[in-house]
């Protein structure tokens, strides 16, 4: 299997290069990033995505940054990455890594650490590098988790989104739970929700799984019933942008859908989450902020107009799951179950 990353640093030059995920799967393109402003917008319109991968490319949008401005001395370096903190704050409002991983940014390389120029940059750097590695670690500790939750032999998915190593720095959350299912030698089939309007599943899930070499079979988002009631589907699983502290759940839009359905069908739904994404200070479904996009991504696909001319579209990018839908929700730190009010609490504490 190629293994494409989906994000890497390259120091010689001081760059951050990214996997273009718009484009994929027809292309496979590398950009490289040398400030700040060009990382927000890649994040904003998506070329990078995800919630993990999101917070660990604005960290690293910090590091570019630094090595690009010319400072007099450390204080106005450390003025210039405020201002490129609160640029990259303001790309994506629902995934709360992307807050989370700017504020480790701040406790791990603080300026007050550091005595000049030079020092600050290679600490920035090097939290934006342990950002990345701990990535890695912990999506592959909640796969080892989430192997508990599986049946014996063989094992049928609902997957919505993209979650793999795409929407991470590598393995995944979700997807690193099917892909760790495969691994151990599971028989593994998946149901891909295309994931409209961004395809997500479509196009990037359907991709990660023919490289791993996962048997799946795309479908709509609306047949996930269907699914249900004509095949043994024994879980959906899915990842997530915010968990709120009473257990309801942000994820990509048509998540609340899958999950209705799931309990109608007395299929257990999954959610795969970084204790990053548990954010206690939310503390239910309405403080969180749902983004809202362009009604093009509606309207188009691919570039081709397929609804009338001047439609109204509504397209927030993600709804909320409320609690009681929930299973469990699958972290590094072991599996939560419901009260989640209580039980998330013990787990951040812990
Ligand atoms: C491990 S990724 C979890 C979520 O970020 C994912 O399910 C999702 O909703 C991604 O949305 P996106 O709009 O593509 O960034």
């Amino acid at each position: 299997m190629k293994n494409y990353t989906s994000i890497e640093w390259i120091d010689a030059n001081k760059t951050l290069r990214l996997l273009d995920q718009s484009v994929l799967p027809a292309k496979v393109v590398y950009n490289d990033y040398t400030s700040a402003g060009d990382i927000a917008t890649a994040i904003k319109n998506m070329v990078v995505r995800g919630a993990p991968l999101i917070g660990v490319t604005a960290a690293y949008g910090l590091v570019v940054e630094s090595f690009r401005v010319k400072a007099a001395d450390i204080s106005e370096l450390a003025d210039l990455i405020e201002k490129a903190d609160v640029l990259l704050r303001a790309t994506r409002p629902t995934a709360v890594n992307l807050f989370w991983a700017l504020d480790e940014m701040k406790r791990l390389a603080p300026v007050s650490k550091f005595e000049t120029q030079t020092q600050y940059k290679a600490g920035l750097l090097s939290a934006a590098q342990q950002l990345a590695e701990q990535d890695i670690q912990i999506n592959k500790k909640i796969a080892q988790h989430a192997m508990q939750l599986m049946p014996k032999n063989a094992v049928t998915f609902i997957h919505h989104c993209n979650t793999g190593s795409l929407a991470t720095v590598d393995y995944g959350t979700a997807l690193g739970v099917i892909r760790m299912a495969h691994e151990q030698g599971l028989a593994t089939t998946v149901f891909v929700d295309e994931t409209r309007p961004r395809l997500q599943g479509a196009k990037l899930t359907s991709w990660e799984l023919k490289q791993l070499g996962i048997k799946h079979y795309l479908i709509v988002d609306g047949a996930s019933s269907s699914v249900m009631s004509n095949n043994k589907v024994d879980l959906c699983i899915v990842g997530c942008d915010r968990v709120a502290a009473n257990g309801d759940v942000a994820n990509k839009i048509g998540t609340c859908n899958l999950a209705i359905v799931a309990k109608a069908h007395k299929v257990p739904f999954f959610v795969a989450a970084p204790l990053s994404t548990i954010d206690l200070n939310t503390l239910c479904r309405s403080d969180i902020e749902i983004e809202q996009r362009d009604g093009d991504e509606v309207t188009n696909i691919d570039g081709a107009q397929i609804a009338p001319e001047g439609v109204l579209v509504y397209n927030p990018a993600f709804d909320v799951t409320p609690a009681e839908y929930i299973s469990a929700i699958i972290t590094e730190k072991g599996i939560v179950y419901p009260p989640f009010q209580e039980n998330l609490q013990k787990l951040k504490e812990a």
